[in-house]
């Protein structure tokens, strides 16, 4: 918030304008103005330091204030999508145990459990609808180690993982990343990423923290690439951040607009951006700097690795770099020895002081993912084990390869469904593919894959793709079962969805 006291006139946040078209720009000043509005609100409500707030909103100006209010007073925020069905909402409160339940003064939604306070928030404050069950006050202060937010994602289990993240790691991964410069005081930053991903964290914190602008851009845009476009242009927005998944309807339909839009940074996280689709990017906007940034919500993030610009022809596979500075990451095999030969795979366990505290009530799944230190378990130094699998090049750096929960067994052979993956977009016009397994009749699990196009390329025949994959790769790995779609379906956060395509070949088509 240091930018409001020496740029209180400059746009802190430009979202849509009420009216459903052009633009609102709130001020430095108007943010912390509204911050402070929250606050009272919520001090008046005689919550305890560490009483989870549910906040349910797309990123706005109120939402930023009222994430900035819950951090001052010490009330842990659990956002949440209005796009998230009521069922995942309640087994989310049901977890988190809420004191309050926020939306907009707009929002839908009802059936809140009676035991949580519920308010609606807009520009002018709170209006509190039940009042939160009266509490003793335990706490006088926040204190760095503090939970300042919980991130409910999915679960493997199924059951949502919460991922609680304190002040003191939030504010140690902010130190690092602004200081490598990455956005300058009169940048634009666009998020496109729902407030429940904590993607749209970091594009808020990166922005407001080097005294920039946030530009939310409303989530319907982003299916319509002109609208997407023009918001962006209407909102002068100079960098974009967002999944590559953002990208592909634009690199389809409006080539031009995004080429006249000139952006001067993209950032993407969450997955790997298709090569020949970040080809078909740079070759469109050629003077955009392209970050790739690794890691997960257990550390926010974790590096930030320029794109060559141009991508080398040869290049196989992006680097994720190096861990940004104040941590590092390093390779283990499985019996937690250290990997360092070049090109050798191990899992990636991520040190620094920006690691999550451990998942919300489930000490088993915690103790799983903070181990000790592999490389010195007698330290008590507890490290992050990312699930990742990667290898490093000549220069240290890591190339990410799978999660290391990619790796299935089909008719007793080890399948690493990446690399079936690799081989499907080796095929000429293919932008995107995705291997997976599904239970089969028998014992075996059956390998299915799913790809999509690029503009304009008729779609390949099944056999010719079968083909392709048996001039690569070992029998056991070519798809048993082949589709190729329109387009592949994402998640909220906007990674490809794989519960809808594994439904796709349980049904019958
Ligand atoms: N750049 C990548 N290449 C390739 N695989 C990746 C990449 N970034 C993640 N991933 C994958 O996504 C997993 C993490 O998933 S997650 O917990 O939902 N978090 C995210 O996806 C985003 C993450 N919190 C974040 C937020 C803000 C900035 C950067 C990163 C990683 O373990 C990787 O498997």
């Amino acid at each position: 918030m240091g930018a409001c006291e020496a740029t209180p006139d400059k746009p802190a946040v430009i979202e849509l304008a009420d009216t459903g078209d052009g633009v609102a720009t709130t001020s430095y000043a108007q943010l912390r103005e509204r911050v402070e509005t929250y606050e009272d609100a919520l001090a008046d409500l005689g919550l305890d330091v560490g009483d989870r707030v549910v906040l349910e909103s797309d990123t706005s100006a109120s939402a930023i204030a009222l994430y900035l209010a819950c951090c001052l007073l010490g009330l842990p925020f659990v956002p949440v999508s209005p796009e998230t069905p009521t069922k995942r909402l309640l087994s989310i409160i049901d977890s988190a145990r809420p004191a309050l339940y926020l939306q907009t003064e707009r929002g839908g939604r009802d059936g809140i459990p009676p035991e949580v306070g519920t308010a609606r928030f807009g520009p002018d404050g709170l209006t509190v609808g039940r009042a939160p069950q009266p509490r003793i006050r335990h706490r006088r202060e926040v204190v760095p180690t503090d939970p300042a937010y919980i991130i409910f994602t999915s679960g493997t289990t199924g059951r949502p993982k919460g991922v609680v993240m304190s002040h003191r790691a939030n504010t140690a991964f902010f130190r690092a990343v602004l200081g490598l410069g990455l956005i300058a005081p009169d940048d634009r930053v666009a998020t496109t990423s729902p407030l429940q991903f904590d993607f749209s964290l970091l594009d808020i914190g990166m922005a407001l923290g080097a005294g920039a602008t946030v530009v939310a851009v409303p989530r319907d845009r982003l299916r319509w690439p002109r609208r997407f476009l023009g918001f962006l242009r209407d909102a002068g927005a100079t960098h974009v951040h967002g999944v590559p998944s953002i990208w592909r309807p634009v690199l389809r339909t409006e080539p031009d607009a995004l080429a006249e839009l000139g952006l001067r940074g993209v950032l993407f996280c969450g997955e790997e951006f298709p090569l020949a689709e970040l080809r078909r990017f740079q070759a469109l906007s050629p003077s955009t700097r392209i970050i790739n940034c690794y890691g997960a919500t257990e550390s926010m993030a974790c590096s930030f690795t320029d794109v060559p610009n141009p991508l080398p022809e040869d290049l196989e596979r992006l680097s994720i770099g190096f861990a940004h500075p104040g941590a590092e990451l390093m390779l283990a095999d499985e019996r937690g020895r250290p990997v360092t030969r070049p090109g050798v795979v191990g899992e990636m366990y991520l040190r620094g002081p920006s690691l999550f505290s451990g998942y919300w009530n489930d000490p088993d799944a915690t103790r799983a993912a903070l181990v000790p230190d592999p490389l010195n378990p007698a330290s008590g130094q507890i490290v992050f084990r990312t699930g990742d699998l990667a290898h490093q090049g000549p220069d240290g750096a890591m190339y990410f390869r799978s999660r290391a929960d990619s790796q299935v067994q089909i008719r007793g052979n080890r399948v690493e469904l990446a690399e079936v993956r690799r081989r499907l977009m080796d095929f000429p016009g293919i932008a995107d593919a995705v291997a997976m397994v599904v239970p089969g009749s028998g014992a075996d699990p059956v390998l299915c894959a799913f790809a999509v196009m690029e503009r304009g390329i008729p779609e390949p025949g099944r056999r010719e793709l079968r083909a392709h994959c048996a001039e690569a790769l070992p029998d056991y790995m070519v798809p048993q079962e082949l589709q190729v779609l329109e387009e592949l379906p994402v998640t909220e956060n906007g990674k490809v969805d794989r519960a809808v395509l594994a439904a796709r070949l349980t049904t019958p088509p």
